[in-house]
C-alpha cells in the first residue's frame, strides 16, 4: 500500500474517534519512528496504539500544564467567589439544551460526540433528563436524595413495567415545567461540606436499590466543591473513552449506571425465589464486602461496585477464598492490580468485550477468582516471523471451485462444494466427521506422513536428531472464501462467520480452573469457535515457551512435504496472551465432546490459519465443552505446563500412566 494510503486511513480512524489531524500527525511520525514504519503493528486493532499514544500525550501535556498552573491556581482559589460557583452552575445547568449543544460540539470530549451522533435514534431520545440534587439541609441529614427521574418528554421510565431503574442524575433545564427537579441548595454548593455526605448516583424507582458515592471533606480537603452531576458524567465518559476505549455512540454512563441497578434488582429477585441461601449469597456478600472495605479503608461504595465488575488476574490480587464466599462482588485493593491488568479485565457479561457477534459471559459459582487477563481476539493475528501468505494471485485453479454460484448446498445448485463438508443446516456431514473423530482417537490406523528432518524434533534441540514419529495427514475443511462466485451467506461458510451459540466460561467443580460450557443443546457436528491467538513459528513458540506460559496447538497440516520442512516455516498458535474462548477448554482424554479440525479459509497450501472445534455428539444445555490436547502425559513435546489430568474419562491417559508406573514399582 502506498505511503499515502496508510496515513490517510490512521487519520481518518482517528478522525472517527473525534481526533482533528493536528493531534494525529506529531504522534503518528513518534510511532512510525517507534514502530520501524510497520503500519501492520500500527494498524493493528483499529489503530488502537496510536489512539492510546494521542490520549497518553494528552494526559501529559494536561499535566505539565496542570503542574506550571498550579501556584497561579493556589492564590486564585482563595479569591473563589460564589459568583463563580454560580456561574459554573448555571453553565452545567444550560449544557443540555439542546441548541448549545451544537455550539459546544468541537470542545466536548470524543465520546460525548460520538453519542451524540446517535441521538436521531435510541441513545438519547430514552436517557434521561438531568437534574440537580437537593441537600436535605433543613433536615440535617448528610445524605443527599433523589427524586423519580423522567425522560425528555417527563415520564417516568419504567421499561418492564415493574421497579425501574433510575440513570445517573445531571443538570436540567430548569426552565421546563414538565421535569421535577430537585437541587442542591446554592449554600451546600458554595460552601464546604462539614460532614461525610452521600451522593445518590442512580437509584430504582422506590429507592430500594441504589448507587451512592460517598465523600467526607473533612479527610478530602476543607475546600471541596460537589461538582454537578453533569461534570461528573462528562469527565467519567471522558475518562472511559480513553481508558477502557468505549466507543459505542450509545454508551452512557448514565445508563451503565441504571443497568447496574436493574442488574442487581433482577438478581436480588432471582435470589429471593430460591429457597437455599447459598444460592443468594449476593446480598450478604455485599455486605461483608462493604463491611471489609470499611474496615481496609477501601474505597466507597461505588468503587466496590466498580471493582466488581472488574476481574482480575487471579494471582496478582488478594482473592479471598473462604468458604462460601461468592464472586457477587468482589473487592480488591486498587493498588494490587496494574493498570494493564485493568484493561485486560473483562466484563462479566461478556468476555470477548463486543469482539464477537454474541456475548460469552463468565461465572464463578464456587470462589472468589476472576478470569485471568488476556486480550480477546476472535480472529488469529501473526506475531512476528510466520510466513502467512495468502494471494488472489496465488490462488491456483486447483485451489478453487469453478462452479460456486449462489449457496453452494442449495439443492439447485450442482455445486462441487455441496455435501463436501457441510449439510444444509450448517453442521459437519455426519460420515466426514465421524472419519476425523477417528484419526483424533486413533492416528496410528490412519496415513502418516514423516518429515525428513520434523520441526517437533528439532524443537527437542537434544543432541542427536530423533526421527520424524510421523504426522497425520488429517482431513481438512475447506470453505468458500471471497475468490469463489457463491453469495456470503453460502452453506459452506461457517467457521469464517464465527461464533452464534450460547456459550459461557465458568469456574469448574473439578479442580480444572475455568472452562467453557455450552448455554443451550448444541446438535452433533455443530461449530462451536475457533482457536484464535497468535500465528508463531515454532521456533518463536519454543523462545517464548521458555520465557512464559503459552498455550500452543501446532498447525501440522502436510509437514509431510518438502515446501513445509523447516522450523521457521512450521507454524503454530498460542492463546495464552491473545486468545480467544477456546483457551478456556480443558483437557478430556479420547472421548471428548470437542473435536478440532482444520479449515482452509483463504488458503489450500501445506501450512492451515484456522482450527475449528465442532461437537463430537449431541451436548446438554451446561455441559462443560472439552477437547483432547492430544497430549501424551509421558513425553515434553507440547511445549506447556504438564498438568495432572483430572479429565475423569475411563480412557484417561494420565490415569493409566499412573496404575503402570505404580504397577511397575511394585514388580520391582
Ligand atoms: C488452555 S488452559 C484451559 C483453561 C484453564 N482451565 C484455565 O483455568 O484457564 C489449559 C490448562 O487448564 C488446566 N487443565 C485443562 N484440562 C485439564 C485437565 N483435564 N486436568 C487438569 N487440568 C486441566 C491445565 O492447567 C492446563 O494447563
Amino acid at each position: 500500500m502506498a505511503p499515502n494510503t496508510h496515513v490517510k486511513r490512521a487519520f481518518k480512524a482517528m478522525n472517527d474517534l473525534g481526533i482533528a489531524d493536528a493531534q494525529v500527525k506529531p504522534v503518528l511520525k513518534n510511532l512510525l519512528i517507534l514502530y520501524d514504519k510497520n503500519w501492520e503493528l500500527i494498524a493493528e486493532d483499529n489503530y488502537r496504539a496510536l489512539a492510546d499514544a494521542i490520549f497518553d500525550t494528552q494526559e501529559t501535556t494536561q499535566a505539565t500544564e496542570e503542574g506550571k498552573g498550579k501556584e497561579k491556581k493556589k492564590a486564585e482559589e482563595a479569591e473563589a467567589s460564589a459568583a463563580e460557583v454560580d456561574r459554573r452552575k448555571k453553565k452545567a445547568l444550560e449544557s443540555l439544551e439542546e441548541d448549545e449543544e451544537d455550539a459546544l460540539d468541537e470542545l466536548e470530549p470524543p465520546l460525548k460526540r460520538l453519542r451524540r451522533r446517535g441521538e436521531g435514534s435510541s441513545a438519547l431520545n430514552n436517557s434521561p433528563s438531568l437534574k440537580e440534587h437537593t441537600t436535605d439541609a433543613e433536615h440535617g441529614s448528610p445524605s443527599v436524595p433523589i427524586s423519580e427521574l423522567e425522560n425528555t418528554n417527563g415520564h417516568v421510565e419504567q421499561p418492564d413495567g415493574g421497579e425501574t431503574a433510575n440513570t445517573f442524575h445531571g443538570a436540567t433545564n430548569d426552565e421546563d415545567p414538565r421535569t421535577t427537579m430537585v437541587r442542591y441548595s446554592e449554600h451546600r454548593l458554595g460552601t464546604t461540606l462539614e460532614e461525610s455526605s452521600t451522593l445518590e448516583l442512580a437509584s430504582s424507582e422506590t429507592g430500594g436499590v441504589k448507587i451512592n458515592l460517598s465523600f467526607a471533606p473533612a479527610i478530602g480537603g476543607s475546600n471541596l466543591r460537589v461538582p454537578t452531576m453533569e461534570e461528573l458524567r462528562r469527565a467519567m465518559e471522558d475518562k472511559c473513552l480513553r481508558s477502557y476505549k468505549i466507543l459505542d455512540p450509545n454508551f452512557s454512563v448514565g445508563r451503565f449506571m441504571g443497568d447496574m441497578v436493574s442488574c442487581f434488582l433482577e438478581l436480588s429477585k432471582k435470589a429471593a425465589a430460591s429457597p437455599s441461601p447459598e444460592k443468594s449469597p449476593f446480598l450478604t456478600t455485599n455486605i461483608d464486602l462493604l463491611k471489609k472495605s470499611a474496615a481496609t479503608n477501601l474505597p466507597t461504595n461505588i468503587d466496590a461496585l466498580k471493582k466488581s465488575e472488574a476481574p482480575m488476574h487471579v494471582d496478582s490480587i488478594g482473592t479471598n477464598e473462604e468458604a462460601g464466599e461468592s464472586m457477587g462482588l468482589v473487592v480488591v485493593p486498587e493498588c494490587q492490580i496494574s493498570a494493564d491488568d485493568f484493561r485486560l479485565i473483562s466484563s462479566i457479561s461478556d468476555i470477548t468485550l463486543g469482539k464477537e457477534t454474541v456475548q460469552i459471559p463468565w461465572v464463578n459459582e464456587f470462589n472468589s477468582k476472576v478470569p485471568p487477563p488476556f486480550r480477546y481476539v476472535a480472529q488469529s493475528y501473526v506475531y512476528l516471523d510466520a510466513a502467512v501468505k495468502f494471494s488472489l494471485g496465488n490462488m491456483g485453479d486447483d485451489q478453487r471451485c469453478s462452479s460456486c454460484c449462489g449457496d453452494c448446498l442449495a439443492p439447485s445448485v450442482a455445486c462441487g462444494c455441496a455435501g463436501f463438508a457441510y449439510t444444509k443446516d450448517g453442521l459437519l456431514e455426519k460420515e466426514f466427521l465421524e472419519e476425523c473423530i477417528s484419526e483424533a482417537r486413533d492416528p496410528q490406523k490412519h496415513v502418516l506422513q514423516y518429515c525428513k528432518e520434523c520441526p517437533l524434533e528439532k524443537a527437542k534441540k537434544e543432541e542427536i536428531l530423533e526421527p520424524c514419529k510421523g504426522h497425520l495427514k488429517r482431513k481438512v475443511v475447506k470453505e468458500c472464501w471471497i475468490s469463489c462466485g457463491c453469495i456470503e451467506n453460502c452453506g459452506n461458510r461457517v467457521v469464517q462467520h464465527g461464533i452464534h451459540n450460547k456459550l459461557q466460561v465458568f469456574f469448574t467443580p473439578n479442580g480444572t480452573g475455568w472452562g467453557l460450557r455450552a448455554l443451550e443443546k448444541l446438535p452433533k457436528g455443530a461449530f462451536v469457535c475457533e482457536f484464535a491467538g497468535e500465528i508463531l513459528t515454532i521456533s518463536e513458540l519454543i523462545q517464548r515457551s521458555s520465557e512464559k506460559l503459552t498455550f500452543p496447538v501446532i498447525l501440522d497440516a502436510h509437514w509431510g512435504s518438502e515446501e513445509a520442512s523447516g522450523l521457521d516455516k512450521a507454524l503454530c498458535l498460542d492463546g495464552m496472551h491473545y486468545g480467544n474462548i477456546s483457551r478456556f477448554i480443558n483437557h478430556r482424554c479420547s472421548d471428548a465432546n470437542l473435536i478440532d479440525i482444520p479449515v482452509h479459509v483463504e488458503n489450500m497450501d501445506f501450512n492451515y490459519y484456522h482450527l475449528a472445534f465442532f461437537t463430537t455428539r449431541d451436548i446438554e444445555a451446561m455441559e462443560e465443552l472439552t477437547w483432547d490436547y492430544g497430549v501424551e502425559f509421558n513425553d515434553h513435546v507440547y511445549p506447556t505446563l504438564p498438568f495432572h489430568c483430572q479429565c475423569g474419562s475411563e480412557f484417561c491417559r494420565n490415569v493409566k500412566r499412573i496404575s503402570k508406573s505404580k504397577k511397575a514399582k511394585k514388580r520391582a
